[in-house]
């Protein structure tokens, strides 16, 4: 399957020179939305993962049906002021713009083995604040997953000593 038939991409968006990849292309459809899903855990299946964390809200797309496809559970990790109970949360820069992420503080146990999901990783800022996140309530993260990594902008060197698996590379 060539997944980035299935990628739309839109130049200036949302400010100019940035190349939006936009994955609504390949999640409208059924079997190629299925198939991606299936290739990442195929890719993950030996971590032994009993969680998989997704940062909002393109992370939920790929998180949540990844973890019922591993028989494992679902940690969202939410823009900061979205989650009812208590929180810890942390700052972060973005390709384009800054944001908090926030994480409920019970919502992961110590020692507990953590995969993060996301659509895309980009300069590695949203996934390397989810493990800080992670990290400050105890739980092991096992590696990430992503449907799209910006080579170019080498978001991997800001989470060394991750494992990072990615269905398709710009
Ligand atoms: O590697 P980075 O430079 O951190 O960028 C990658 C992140 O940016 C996008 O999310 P965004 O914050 O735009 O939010 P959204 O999922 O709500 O659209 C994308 O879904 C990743 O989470
Ligand atoms: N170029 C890009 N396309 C889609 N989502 C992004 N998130 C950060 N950079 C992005």
């Amino acid at each position: 399957m060539n997944y980035k038939d299935y990628i739309r991409i839109i130049p200036d968006f949302p400010q100019p020179g940035i190349k939006f990849k936009d994955i609504t292309t390949l999640t409208n459809n059924g079997p190629v939305y299925a198939s991606a899903i299936e290739a990442i855990r195929q890719a993950v299946s030996d971590k032994q993962i009993d969680l998989v964390a997704g940062p909002e809200a393109r992370g939920f797309i790929i998180g949540a049906p990844l973890a019922i496809s591993l028989g494992a559970g679902f940690v969202p990790i939410r823009k900061s002021g979205k989650l009812p109970g208590e929180v810890v949360e942390a700052s972060y820069d973005l390709e384009y713009g800054k944001d908090k992420l926030a994480i409920h503080k019970d919502a992961i146990k110590p020692g507990q083995r953590v995969l993060i999901a996301d659509d895309l990783l980009a300069t590695g800022g949203t996934i390397a604040t989810t493990i800080n996140l992670i990290r400050q309530l105890g739980g092991e993260v096992v590696g990430s997953a992503f449907l799209i990594e910006l080579g170019y902008l080498d978001g991997r060197s800001k989470i060394d000593g991750i494992d990072v698996f990615s269905l398709m590379t710009y």
